[in-house]
Protein backbone atom coordinates (compact mmCIF):
# COMPACT_ATOMS: atom_id res chain seq x y z
CA UNK A 1 0.00 0.00 0.00
CA UNK A 2 1.14 3.67 -0.47
CA UNK A 3 0.34 6.28 1.94
CA UNK A 4 0.19 9.66 0.49
CA UNK A 5 1.44 13.53 1.85
CA UNK A 6 -0.73 16.41 -0.26
CA UNK A 7 0.10 20.01 0.42
CA UNK A 8 -1.25 23.07 -1.44
CA UNK A 9 0.93 24.61 -3.87
CA UNK A 10 -0.36 28.61 -4.36
CA UNK A 11 0.80 28.46 -7.64
CA UNK A 12 -1.12 26.46 -10.27
CA UNK A 13 1.11 25.24 -12.47
CA UNK A 14 -0.80 23.53 -15.33
CA UNK A 15 2.00 21.99 -18.02
CA UNK A 16 1.17 23.61 -21.30
CA UNK A 17 0.51 20.56 -23.21
CA UNK A 18 -1.64 20.35 -26.40
CA UNK A 19 -2.03 16.70 -26.42
CA UNK A 20 -3.00 15.63 -22.99
CA UNK A 21 -5.09 12.92 -24.43
CA UNK A 22 -3.66 11.72 -27.49
CA UNK A 23 -3.44 7.99 -27.41
CA UNK A 24 0.62 7.49 -26.62
CA UNK A 25 0.63 4.23 -28.94
CA UNK A 26 -0.27 4.67 -32.49
CA UNK A 27 -1.34 1.19 -34.17
CA UNK A 28 1.41 1.16 -36.62
CA UNK A 29 4.05 2.46 -33.82
CA UNK A 30 6.33 -0.06 -33.31
CA UNK A 31 6.27 -1.38 -29.55
CA UNK A 32 9.80 -3.50 -29.27
CA UNK A 33 11.20 -0.97 -26.97
CA UNK A 34 8.32 -0.41 -25.12
CA UNK A 35 9.95 -0.71 -21.62
CA UNK A 36 13.32 0.12 -22.60
CA UNK A 37 12.98 3.41 -21.31
CA UNK A 38 10.99 3.88 -18.10
CA UNK A 39 9.51 7.32 -17.62
CA UNK A 40 9.18 7.41 -14.18
CA UNK A 41 9.24 10.71 -12.37
CA UNK A 42 10.14 10.99 -8.69
CA UNK A 43 7.13 11.96 -6.47
CA UNK A 44 6.91 15.55 -5.61
CA UNK A 45 7.13 17.17 -8.98
CA UNK A 46 4.87 20.58 -8.84
CA UNK A 47 2.89 19.99 -11.34
CA UNK A 48 1.06 16.70 -10.22
CA UNK A 49 -2.58 17.32 -9.37
CA UNK A 50 -2.74 20.85 -11.15
CA UNK A 51 -0.35 22.34 -8.22
CA UNK A 52 -1.13 20.21 -5.33
CA UNK A 53 2.82 18.57 -4.11
CA UNK A 54 1.90 14.95 -3.78
CA UNK A 55 4.53 12.68 -2.41
CA UNK A 56 3.85 8.73 -2.25
CA UNK A 57 5.46 6.89 0.46
CA UNK A 58 5.51 3.10 0.50
CA UNK A 59 4.07 1.74 3.65
CA UNK A 60 5.54 -1.32 5.47
CA UNK A 61 2.75 -3.90 3.71
CA UNK A 62 3.92 -2.51 0.00
CA UNK A 63 4.23 -5.49 -2.23
CA UNK A 64 7.33 -6.61 -1.83
CA UNK A 65 7.52 -7.90 -5.19
CA UNK A 66 7.96 -4.45 -6.81
CA UNK A 67 4.78 -4.38 -8.36
CA UNK A 68 3.33 -1.30 -7.29
CA UNK A 69 6.23 0.56 -8.38
CA UNK A 70 7.70 0.52 -5.15
CA UNK A 71 8.26 4.62 -3.92
CA UNK A 72 7.89 6.65 -7.30
CA UNK A 73 4.89 7.91 -8.99
CA UNK A 74 3.29 5.25 -11.21
CA UNK A 75 0.93 5.59 -14.73
CA UNK A 76 -0.64 2.31 -15.85
CA UNK A 77 1.46 2.21 -18.42
CA UNK A 78 4.48 1.99 -16.36
CA UNK A 79 2.44 -0.36 -14.22
CA UNK A 80 1.88 -2.85 -17.03
CA UNK A 81 5.82 -2.79 -17.68
CA UNK A 82 8.81 -5.26 -16.77
CA UNK A 83 8.75 -3.46 -12.63
CA UNK A 84 5.15 -3.67 -12.48
CA UNK A 85 2.48 -6.62 -13.63
CA UNK A 86 4.50 -6.99 -17.33
CA UNK A 87 1.67 -7.67 -19.68
CA UNK A 88 2.62 -8.55 -23.00
CA UNK A 89 2.81 -5.78 -25.56
CA UNK A 90 -0.26 -6.28 -27.12
CA UNK A 91 -2.57 -6.52 -24.12
CA UNK A 92 -0.35 -3.26 -23.49
CA UNK A 93 -1.11 -1.67 -26.73
CA UNK A 94 -5.42 -2.48 -26.01
CA UNK A 95 -5.53 -1.22 -22.75
CA UNK A 96 -3.49 2.26 -24.23
CA UNK A 97 -6.39 2.40 -26.61
CA UNK A 98 -8.68 1.66 -23.66
CA UNK A 99 -7.33 4.45 -21.47
CA UNK A 100 -7.50 6.74 -24.47
CA UNK A 101 -11.24 5.74 -24.60
CA UNK A 102 -12.16 6.29 -21.59
CA UNK A 103 -10.54 9.88 -21.15
CA UNK A 104 -12.24 10.65 -24.01
CA UNK A 105 -15.52 9.64 -22.36
CA UNK A 106 -14.44 11.54 -18.90
CA UNK A 107 -14.33 14.21 -20.84
CA UNK A 108 -17.82 13.82 -22.41
CA UNK A 109 -20.21 13.09 -19.64
CA UNK A 110 -18.13 16.36 -17.63
CA UNK A 111 -18.94 18.73 -20.81
CA UNK A 112 -21.15 21.25 -20.84
CA UNK A 113 -22.17 20.82 -24.34
CA UNK A 114 -22.99 17.05 -23.24
CA UNK A 115 -27.01 18.28 -22.95
CA UNK A 116 -27.19 19.41 -26.96
CA UNK A 117 -25.80 16.00 -27.84
CA UNK A 118 -29.61 14.68 -26.99
CA UNK A 119 -31.15 17.06 -29.14
CA UNK A 120 -29.07 15.81 -32.62
CA UNK A 121 -29.66 12.28 -32.08
CA UNK A 122 -33.06 10.18 -32.05
CA UNK A 123 -33.33 7.01 -30.73
CA UNK A 124 -34.77 3.70 -30.93
CA UNK A 125 -35.12 0.14 -29.39
CA UNK A 126 -35.36 -0.56 -25.46
CA UNK A 127 -38.96 -1.89 -24.44
CA UNK A 128 -39.36 0.32 -22.35
CA UNK A 129 -38.72 4.20 -22.51
CA UNK A 130 -35.54 3.85 -19.48
CA UNK A 131 -34.31 0.87 -21.32
CA UNK A 132 -33.68 2.65 -24.52
CA UNK A 133 -30.14 3.65 -25.22
CA UNK A 134 -29.28 7.54 -23.85
CA UNK A 135 -27.70 9.49 -26.77
CA UNK A 136 -24.47 9.65 -25.05
CA UNK A 137 -24.65 5.42 -24.91
CA UNK A 138 -24.35 5.53 -28.26
CA UNK A 139 -21.49 8.33 -28.33
CA UNK A 140 -19.62 6.17 -25.83
CA UNK A 141 -19.99 3.33 -27.74
CA UNK A 142 -18.49 4.81 -30.98
CA UNK A 143 -15.55 6.28 -29.29
CA UNK A 144 -14.81 2.63 -27.81
CA UNK A 145 -15.44 1.12 -30.82
CA UNK A 146 -13.11 3.63 -32.86
CA UNK A 147 -9.83 3.25 -30.24
CA UNK A 148 -10.22 -0.77 -30.42
CA UNK A 149 -10.32 -0.70 -34.02
CA UNK A 150 -6.97 1.61 -34.46
CA UNK A 151 -5.72 -0.62 -32.09
CA UNK A 152 -5.66 -3.29 -34.26
CA UNK A 153 -5.71 -5.73 -30.79
CA UNK A 154 -8.85 -7.00 -31.43
CA UNK A 155 -10.82 -9.45 -33.22
CA UNK A 156 -13.82 -8.93 -31.86
CA UNK A 157 -16.12 -6.23 -29.90
CA UNK A 158 -19.72 -7.04 -27.38
CA UNK A 159 -21.22 -4.09 -26.34
CA UNK A 160 -23.89 -4.01 -24.05
CA UNK A 161 -25.10 -1.11 -26.70
CA UNK A 162 -25.18 -3.73 -30.10
CA UNK A 163 -27.53 -6.55 -30.91
CA UNK A 164 -24.77 -8.32 -31.96
CA UNK A 165 -20.84 -8.34 -31.70
CA UNK A 166 -18.48 -6.43 -34.43
CA UNK A 167 -15.99 -8.34 -35.55
CA UNK A 168 -12.87 -5.78 -36.06
CA UNK A 169 -9.47 -7.90 -37.27
CA UNK A 170 -8.90 -11.65 -38.43
CA UNK A 171 -5.60 -11.41 -36.63
CA UNK A 172 -6.64 -9.40 -33.58
CA UNK A 173 -5.71 -11.57 -30.46
CA UNK A 174 -8.18 -10.60 -27.65
CA UNK A 175 -12.11 -10.20 -27.62
CA UNK A 176 -13.47 -7.17 -25.84
CA UNK A 177 -16.96 -7.02 -23.73
CA UNK A 178 -18.09 -4.12 -22.20
CA UNK A 179 -20.84 -1.99 -21.13
CA UNK A 180 -19.44 1.64 -22.63
CA UNK A 181 -21.56 3.77 -20.49
CA UNK A 182 -23.39 2.38 -17.40
CA UNK A 183 -26.10 4.55 -15.24
CA UNK A 184 -26.56 6.74 -18.09
CA UNK A 185 -29.75 7.82 -17.05
CA UNK A 186 -28.06 9.54 -14.35
CA UNK A 187 -26.19 11.94 -16.57
CA UNK A 188 -28.56 15.05 -16.14
CA UNK A 189 -28.01 15.21 -12.72
CA UNK A 190 -24.52 14.43 -12.90
CA UNK A 191 -24.39 11.84 -10.95
CA UNK A 192 -21.34 8.88 -11.30
CA UNK A 193 -20.97 6.83 -14.43
CA UNK A 194 -19.09 4.45 -15.36
CA UNK A 195 -17.41 2.39 -18.07
CA UNK A 196 -16.77 -1.81 -17.98
CA UNK A 197 -14.57 -3.99 -20.06
CA UNK A 198 -13.59 -7.58 -19.99
CA UNK A 199 -11.00 -8.91 -22.06
CA UNK A 200 -10.76 -12.99 -23.70
CA UNK A 201 -8.71 -13.78 -25.60
CA UNK A 202 -9.47 -14.70 -29.03
CA UNK A 203 -10.55 -18.52 -29.41
CA UNK A 204 -8.52 -19.53 -32.70
CA UNK A 205 -10.14 -22.83 -32.88
CA UNK A 206 -13.02 -21.54 -34.07
CA UNK A 207 -11.19 -19.03 -36.50
CA UNK A 208 -12.50 -21.17 -39.55
CA UNK A 209 -15.66 -20.47 -38.51
CA UNK A 210 -18.45 -18.16 -40.07
CA UNK A 211 -17.72 -14.46 -38.61
CA UNK A 212 -20.92 -14.23 -37.13
CA UNK A 213 -20.81 -17.40 -35.53
CA UNK A 214 -17.26 -17.23 -34.41
CA UNK A 215 -17.98 -13.23 -33.22
CA UNK A 216 -20.85 -14.75 -31.05
CA UNK A 217 -19.15 -17.71 -29.66
CA UNK A 218 -15.55 -15.82 -29.12
CA UNK A 219 -18.20 -13.02 -26.73
CA UNK A 220 -19.74 -15.79 -24.45
CA UNK A 221 -16.96 -17.28 -22.86
CA UNK A 222 -17.14 -18.44 -19.43
CA UNK A 223 -16.05 -15.39 -16.80
CA UNK A 224 -13.43 -17.72 -15.78
CA UNK A 225 -11.29 -16.89 -18.85
CA UNK A 226 -10.98 -13.22 -18.31
CA UNK A 227 -7.77 -11.99 -18.90
CA UNK A 228 -7.83 -8.56 -17.73
CA UNK A 229 -10.99 -6.47 -16.72
CA UNK A 230 -11.55 -3.62 -15.69
CA UNK A 231 -14.17 -0.21 -14.63
CA UNK A 232 -13.39 3.03 -15.15
CA UNK A 233 -15.41 5.24 -12.76
CA UNK A 234 -16.30 9.27 -13.93
CA UNK A 235 -17.29 10.90 -10.42
CA UNK A 236 -15.06 13.94 -8.64
CA UNK A 237 -11.84 12.12 -9.77
CA UNK A 238 -11.57 9.80 -12.40
CA UNK A 239 -10.55 6.22 -11.68
CA UNK A 240 -9.62 3.21 -13.53
CA UNK A 241 -9.40 0.06 -11.78
CA UNK A 242 -8.10 -3.10 -13.08
CA UNK A 243 -7.26 -6.58 -12.72
CA UNK A 244 -4.46 -8.58 -14.49
CA UNK A 245 -5.34 -11.62 -12.82
CA UNK A 246 -2.38 -10.76 -9.87
CA UNK A 247 -4.73 -8.32 -7.86
CA UNK A 248 -7.13 -5.41 -8.34
CA UNK A 249 -5.32 -2.12 -8.97
CA UNK A 250 -6.39 1.39 -9.10
CA UNK A 251 -5.80 4.74 -10.83
CA UNK A 252 -7.02 8.14 -10.78
CA UNK A 253 -6.54 9.96 -13.79
CA UNK A 254 -4.24 13.04 -13.00
CA UNK A 255 -5.87 15.74 -15.47
CA UNK A 256 -2.64 17.76 -15.51
CA UNK A 257 -0.76 15.33 -17.41
CA UNK A 258 -3.57 13.32 -18.72
CA UNK A 259 -1.93 9.81 -16.88
CA UNK A 260 -3.95 7.42 -15.15
CA UNK A 261 -1.17 7.23 -11.50
CA UNK A 262 -1.43 4.48 -9.35
CA UNK A 263 -3.21 5.33 -6.32
CA UNK A 264 -4.97 2.21 -4.67
CA UNK A 265 -2.61 -0.83 -5.31
CA UNK A 266 -3.68 -4.48 -4.15
CA UNK A 267 -7.35 -3.95 -2.98
CA UNK A 268 -8.33 -6.16 -0.65
CA UNK A 269 -12.16 -6.07 0.23
CA UNK A 270 -12.87 -5.93 3.61
CA UNK A 271 -14.00 -9.71 4.92
CA UNK A 272 -16.95 -7.85 6.31
CA UNK A 273 -18.79 -4.64 5.33
CA UNK A 274 -21.58 -2.56 7.33
CA UNK A 275 -23.32 -1.38 3.84
CA UNK A 276 -25.92 -2.84 1.89
CA UNK A 277 -26.11 -1.50 -1.32
CA UNK A 278 -29.91 -2.29 -3.32
CA UNK A 279 -33.50 0.00 -4.82
CA UNK A 280 -35.49 -1.20 -2.00
CA UNK A 281 -38.20 0.66 -3.18
CA UNK A 282 -38.61 -3.37 -4.24
CA UNK A 283 -38.97 -4.41 -1.10
CA UNK A 284 -42.50 -6.36 -2.01
CA UNK A 285 -41.54 -7.82 -5.37
CA UNK A 286 -38.63 -9.63 -3.26
CA UNK A 287 -38.73 -13.20 -2.08
CA UNK A 288 -39.08 -13.82 1.44
CA UNK A 289 -35.50 -15.09 2.06
CA UNK A 290 -33.95 -12.08 0.49
CA UNK A 291 -36.58 -9.46 2.64
CA UNK A 292 -35.76 -11.58 5.92
CA UNK A 293 -31.71 -11.49 4.98
CA UNK A 294 -32.23 -6.99 4.40
CA UNK A 295 -34.92 -6.68 7.56
CA UNK A 296 -31.85 -8.95 10.04
CA UNK A 297 -28.67 -6.80 8.78
CA UNK A 298 -30.67 -3.59 9.07
CA UNK A 299 -31.88 -4.48 12.81
CA UNK A 300 -28.20 -5.33 13.91
CA UNK A 301 -29.47 -9.13 14.31
CA UNK A 302 -27.29 -10.82 11.35
CA UNK A 303 -24.16 -12.63 12.16
CA UNK A 304 -21.90 -9.44 12.11
CA UNK A 305 -23.67 -7.55 14.99
CA UNK A 306 -23.77 -4.48 14.01
CA UNK A 307 -26.68 -2.26 12.07
CA UNK A 308 -26.15 -2.26 8.34
CA UNK A 309 -26.51 1.40 6.69
CA UNK A 310 -27.97 1.76 3.01
CA UNK A 311 -26.44 3.23 0.30
CA UNK A 312 -27.78 3.26 -3.32
CA UNK A 313 -26.73 5.43 -6.14
CA UNK A 314 -28.48 3.43 -8.54
CA UNK A 315 -25.61 3.61 -11.09
CA UNK A 316 -23.40 0.23 -10.71
CA UNK A 317 -19.82 1.11 -11.03
CA UNK A 318 -20.28 3.38 -8.63
CA UNK A 319 -22.24 0.95 -6.07
CA UNK A 320 -19.39 -1.63 -6.53
CA UNK A 321 -16.30 1.10 -6.33
CA UNK A 322 -18.03 1.72 -2.90
CA UNK A 323 -18.64 -1.37 -2.20
CA UNK A 324 -14.81 -2.63 -3.06
CA UNK A 325 -13.24 -0.41 -0.68
CA UNK A 326 -15.56 -0.42 2.04
CA UNK A 327 -17.21 -3.62 2.42
CA UNK A 328 -20.47 -5.34 2.47
CA UNK A 329 -22.78 -6.13 -0.61
CA UNK A 330 -23.85 -4.16 -3.56
CA UNK A 331 -26.97 -6.10 -5.42
CA UNK A 332 -29.60 -6.50 -7.98
CA UNK A 333 -31.76 -9.21 -7.14
CA UNK A 334 -33.95 -9.17 -10.23
CA UNK A 335 -33.06 -9.95 -13.79
CA UNK A 336 -31.67 -6.96 -14.67
CA UNK A 337 -27.71 -6.71 -15.05
CA UNK A 338 -25.91 -8.77 -17.62
CA UNK A 339 -23.49 -11.59 -17.32
CA UNK A 340 -21.32 -10.66 -20.42
CA UNK A 341 -21.26 -7.24 -19.77
CA UNK A 342 -21.51 -6.58 -16.29
CA UNK A 343 -21.57 -9.30 -13.74
CA UNK A 344 -18.64 -11.08 -15.08
CA UNK A 345 -15.84 -8.35 -15.78
CA UNK A 346 -17.04 -6.67 -12.10
CA UNK A 347 -17.38 -10.23 -10.79
CA UNK A 348 -13.55 -10.99 -11.78
CA UNK A 349 -12.71 -7.35 -10.32
CA UNK A 350 -14.16 -8.68 -6.65
CA UNK A 351 -12.61 -11.84 -6.86
CA UNK A 352 -9.58 -10.50 -7.53
CA UNK A 353 -9.99 -8.17 -4.48
CA UNK A 354 -10.60 -11.07 -2.07
CA UNK A 355 -14.32 -10.69 -2.33
CA UNK A 356 -17.46 -12.45 -4.37
CA UNK A 357 -19.65 -12.52 -7.10
CA UNK A 358 -22.69 -14.65 -6.86
CA UNK A 359 -26.59 -14.61 -8.62
CA UNK A 360 -27.60 -15.64 -4.98
CA UNK A 361 -26.71 -19.56 -5.66
CA UNK A 362 -23.71 -19.84 -7.43
CA UNK A 363 -20.12 -18.44 -8.33
CA UNK A 364 -20.57 -15.83 -11.52
CA UNK A 365 -17.83 -16.70 -13.05
CA UNK A 366 -18.48 -20.16 -13.00
CA UNK A 367 -21.28 -19.68 -15.64
CA UNK A 368 -21.51 -20.71 -18.66
CA UNK A 369 -23.51 -17.82 -21.14
CA UNK A 370 -25.77 -18.98 -23.15
CA UNK A 371 -26.92 -15.44 -24.77
CA UNK A 372 -25.23 -11.70 -24.83
CA UNK A 373 -27.64 -9.99 -23.76
CA UNK A 374 -28.41 -12.59 -20.82
CA UNK A 375 -29.44 -10.76 -17.47
CA UNK A 376 -29.09 -12.07 -14.02
CA UNK A 377 -29.62 -11.63 -10.28
CA UNK A 378 -26.07 -10.15 -9.08
CA UNK A 379 -24.38 -9.59 -5.44
CA UNK A 380 -21.17 -8.67 -5.41
CA UNK A 381 -19.05 -7.59 -2.20
CA UNK A 382 -17.37 -8.70 0.86
CA UNK A 383 -16.88 -12.63 1.60
CA UNK A 384 -18.65 -12.98 4.72
CA UNK A 385 -21.57 -10.97 3.60
CA UNK A 386 -22.19 -13.01 0.36
CA UNK A 387 -22.26 -15.92 2.45
CA UNK A 388 -24.26 -15.21 5.16
CA UNK A 389 -26.58 -13.59 2.13
CA UNK A 390 -26.74 -16.64 0.16
CA UNK A 391 -27.46 -18.89 3.80
CA UNK A 392 -30.84 -17.18 3.39
CA UNK A 393 -31.93 -19.30 0.13
CA UNK A 394 -34.88 -17.22 -1.49
CA UNK A 395 -32.95 -14.54 -2.40
CA UNK A 396 -33.49 -13.93 -6.28
CA UNK A 397 -36.37 -11.79 -7.28
CA UNK A 398 -38.27 -13.14 -9.34
CA UNK A 399 -41.20 -10.93 -10.19
CA UNK A 400 -39.51 -8.44 -12.63
CA UNK A 401 -42.90 -6.13 -13.65
CA UNK A 402 -40.30 -3.64 -15.29
CA UNK A 403 -40.06 -0.54 -13.43
CA UNK A 404 -40.81 2.78 -15.10
CA UNK A 405 -38.00 4.97 -12.84
O1 LIG B 1 -33.69 -0.03 -11.56
P1 LIG B 1 -32.72 -0.83 -10.77
O2 LIG B 1 -33.16 -2.24 -10.62
O3 LIG B 1 -32.43 -0.18 -9.45
O4 LIG B 1 -31.39 -0.91 -11.63
C1 LIG B 1 -30.36 0.02 -11.51
C2 LIG B 1 -29.16 -0.47 -12.21
O5 LIG B 1 -29.39 -0.36 -13.59
C3 LIG B 1 -28.29 0.29 -14.20
O6 LIG B 1 -28.65 1.61 -14.42
C4 LIG B 1 -27.94 -0.40 -15.47
O7 LIG B 1 -29.10 -0.44 -16.27
P2 LIG B 1 -28.96 -0.11 -17.79
O8 LIG B 1 -27.90 -1.03 -18.31
O9 LIG B 1 -30.32 -0.38 -18.35
O10 LIG B 1 -28.53 1.33 -17.86
C5 LIG B 1 -27.17 0.22 -13.18
O11 LIG B 1 -26.22 1.23 -13.32
C6 LIG B 1 -27.92 0.28 -11.89
O12 LIG B 1 -27.18 -0.35 -10.89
Amino acid sequence: MCSAIVTLNPILNYPSRTNLFKPKLPNSQPRLNLWAQPTYRMASPSSFLGGFNYRIRASDNANASGDDCGNVICTLLEYMGKNGVNVSDELAVLFSHLEYACKRISALVASPLNHNIGKSFSVSGGSSERDKAKPLDIVANDIVLSSLKNSGKVAVMASEEDDAPVWLADDGPFVVVLDPLDGSRNIDASIPTGTIFGIYNRLVELDHLPVEEKATLNSLQSGNKLVASAYVLYSSATILCTSFGSGTHAFTLDHSTGDFVLTHPNIKIPPRGQIYSVNDARYFDWPEGLRRYIDTIRQGKGLHPKKYSARYICSLVADFHRTLLYGGIAMNPRNHLRLVYEANPLSFLAEQAGGRGSDGKSRILSLQPVKLHQRLPLFLGSPDDIEELESYGDVQQKINPGYEV
